[in-house]
């Protein structure tokens, strides 16, 4: 990858690699775009096959996070970091504080919190070197794990995408396909089970299928046949670009609607389900339940407004789907467009020289 042809080419701000031979810290940190407010996004610990995929893993979930934060009407930017290791091996005090200590260096320029392979144990190391995290401990004042939120905004999303390909929102009776029951995908499935959804799940870990198929009646299957089996959605919650060439052609369902983030490997695969007649409800819009509630910790967590304002992925997915009617264009598209117009707006806003800024949330009591 030629780096600054492709920080130019999406507008990146900041790369910064960070190591630290005591702790073994191997991390990026990414910072795609601050227009609306400072970066906040989670940091991903993971064992990638080389130092290029995790920096593109980088890049690509920063600017993820810059349209997330957009599309929910946060004003804040878009940031990523990961950490190079095994989650289940590598992770150590000295680690996520040497991570902190990186993270604090940018003075409030990326704010980070948890992601796949991190949890609220390794955001209070990193508390420790630096205020600049959230989903700390509710000792702290904090909002705790996001994944529960993550997954209420997903329920919630994937009714408006349910309501958009049957006409009603219900789940009561849907065959659900759900791909990785991990920390999101396992709070998902509660509340889908409780609607009445048939649930078939997958998973490496088998434990974790172990886990869904006792407290859910789930069907197991291997994580190949997922994308093949017969259902009415297609729930990514796993991890990225599972939407390709090999799999479009297996899927079975209707609708795709997950947590996952980067479900599209390329933009043309977006255009392809679109043309396929597939519901696909954007990743960024509708897994911003995560994001939403920590970054209300920045006004002092207070979990009802957090709450109510996940509620609104359910209108946000109902506004993707009329602008991709509307301008006749896929919902990935309908969905930049919506976050790039707020941006854009708000980019113009800001020319006025003001002294103090008001606060850099604009959610309200
Ligand atoms: N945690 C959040 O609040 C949050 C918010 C927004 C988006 N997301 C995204 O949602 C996804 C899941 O996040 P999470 O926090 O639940 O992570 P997690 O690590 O708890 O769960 C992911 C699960 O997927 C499984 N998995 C990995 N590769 C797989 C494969 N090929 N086939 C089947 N299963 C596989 C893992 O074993 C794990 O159980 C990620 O893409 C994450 O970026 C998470
Ligand atoms: C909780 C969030 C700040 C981060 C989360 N992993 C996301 O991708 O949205």
């Amino acid at each position: 990858m030629k780096l600054f042809e492709y920080m130019e080419k999406y507008d990146y701000e900041e790369l910064l690699l960070c190591q630290d031979k005591a702790s073994g810290l191997k991390a990026i940190i990414c910072i795609h775009d601050t227009t609306l407010g400072p970066a906040l996004g989670g940091c991903r610990m993971w064992t990638y096959d080389s130092e290029e995929e995790a920096i593109e893993d980088a890049l690509r979930l920063a600017r993820g996070m810059t349209y997330k934060a957009a599309a929910a009407g946060l004003n804040l930017g878009g940031g990523k970091s990961v950490i190079i290791g095994d989650p289940r091996k590598d992770k150590s005090e000295a680690l996520f504080r040497a991570f902190g200590r990186f993270v604090q260096g940018l003075n409030g320029r990326y704010i980070t919190a948890e992601d796949v392979g991190t949890t609220v144990e390794d955001m209070d190391l990193i508390h420790e070197e630096t205020d600049y995290v959230t989903g700390i401990s509710p000792a702290f004042g904090s909002s705790g794990n996001p994944s529960p939120v993550t997954a209420y905004g997903v329920y919630k999303g994937m009714k408006a995408t349910v309501r958009q390909a049957w006409g009603d929102d219900s789940l009561e009776g849907k065959t659900i396909a759900v791909q990785g029951v991990g920390n999101v995908a396992y709070n998902l499935c509660r509340y889908l089970h409780e609607e009445g959804a048939r649930l078939i799940v997958t998973d490496i870990n088998q434990e974790a299928v172990r886990r869904a198929v006792e407290a859910f009646g789930a069907r197991a299957v291997d994580p190949n046949e997922i994308y093949s089996v017969e259902c009415d959605i297609f729930a990514p919650c796993a991890l990225g670009g599972v939407i390709n060439d090999e799999t479009i052609p297996q899927l079975k369902a209707r609708v795709i609607a997950g947590a996952a983030n980067n479900v599209l490997r390329e933009e043309r695969h977006g255009d392809q389900i679109h043309e396929l007649g597939f519901y696909y409800a954007p990743d960024y819009v509708i897994n911003a339940g995560g994001l939403i509630n920590v970054a209300d910790e920045l006004l002092g967590y207070n979990r009802d407004r957090a709450m109510r304002k996940v509620e609104t992925i359910y209108d946000n997915i109902e506004k993707v789907f009329e602008i991709s009617r509307r301008d006749n264009i896929p919902t990935y598209r309908a969905a930049d467009r919506m976050a790039e117009e707020r941006i854009q707006a708000m980019k113009n806003a800001r020319s006025t020289f003001l002294q103090n800024p008001k606060s850099i949330l604009n959610m309200k009591e």
